[in-house]
């Protein structure tokens, strides 16, 4: 497949050395000085740019009738605008907050545990995330998942990153240089903790997931996600 890099900084990189170890080519790298996308060479994009440049990326492939891969995160405000576009242009489109397999088993556990535990009063719950200190969102796109599949499966009803009530997860977001990404889940009470981590040692599993969920969308048609491309929950 020719591929579409919409971004090319930390992530764009990785997943370009590993597209082409698995046969790929890559037809278009965009950074910040890329002042048009030309898709004519194109068989499906993939974007890991910036929260403000993501939109814009993933409306230009579905115009272009490109297939697209969305990573960034910190955009989800627009993430309906996006659904109800690409429904609009019969286009394709996968978001995932993280690619990596690891993660996603990790996000299957932590539902699990919502429905064992969320209903439970005894138990405080808090998510904690670190990541390197260049990230620009906060919290990750990793932690609102965990978050908002919590609500989803207990007696929680939202989230938020300062003061909280016994209905809301609360998020704690942590900057410690060169850290690839750690989300930990804990639940607390006077008697007992329970707390479940998942740390990515580097980037290479959120690089291959990408690359995977790219190959998984080429000539299908709809919005998606990873649980579709991994057949897992
Ligand atoms: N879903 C997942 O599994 C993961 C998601 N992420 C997310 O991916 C995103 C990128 O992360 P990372 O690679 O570390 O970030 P970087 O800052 O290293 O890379 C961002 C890239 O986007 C480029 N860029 C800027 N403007 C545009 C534009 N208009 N079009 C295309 N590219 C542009 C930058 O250009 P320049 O180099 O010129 O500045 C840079 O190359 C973040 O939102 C991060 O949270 C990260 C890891 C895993
Ligand atoms: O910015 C990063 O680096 C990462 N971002 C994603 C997120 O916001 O959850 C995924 C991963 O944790 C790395």
């Amino acid at each position: 497949m020719k591929i579409a890099l919409l971004g090319y900084g930390r992530m764009g990189k990785i997943i370009e050395r590993v597209a082409i170890e698995r046969g790929h080519s890559i037809s278009i790298k965009a950074d910040s000085k890329t002042t048009s996308l030309n898709f004519s060479d194109t068989d499906v994009a993939i974007d890991f740019s910036l929260p403000s440049t993501a939109v814009s990326n993933i409306k230009a492939s579905i115009d272009a009738k490109v297939p697209v891969i969305s990573g960034t995160t910190g955009w989800l405000e627009s993430y309906e605008d996006i659904v109800s576009y690409c429904n609009e242009k019969k286009g394709a489109f996968l978001y995932a907050s993280n690619f990596s397999l690891g993660v996603n088993i990790f996000f299957e556990v932590n539902r699990v545990l919502a429905k064992l535990i969320g209903n439970y009063s005894d138990y405080k719950l808090n998510i904690e995330e670190i990541h390197h200190t260049k990230k620009l969102d906060a919290p990750s796109g990793t932690a609102i998942s965990l978050a908002e599949d919590i609500i989803q499966n207990s007696k929680f009803t939202n989230w938020a990153m300062d003061k909280t009530n016994a209905d809301t997860v609360k998020i704690e977001a942590k900057r410690i240089v060169d850290v690839p990404g750690t989300h930990i889940v804990n639940y607390d009470s006077e008697v007992d903790s329970i707390e479940i981590k998942h740390t990515a040692h580097n980037r290479e599993g959120f690089a291959l997931g990408a690359v995977i969920a790219a190959e998984w969308i080429a000539n299908k048609k709809g919005v998606f996600n990873m649980k579709d491309v991994l057949n897992i929950g």
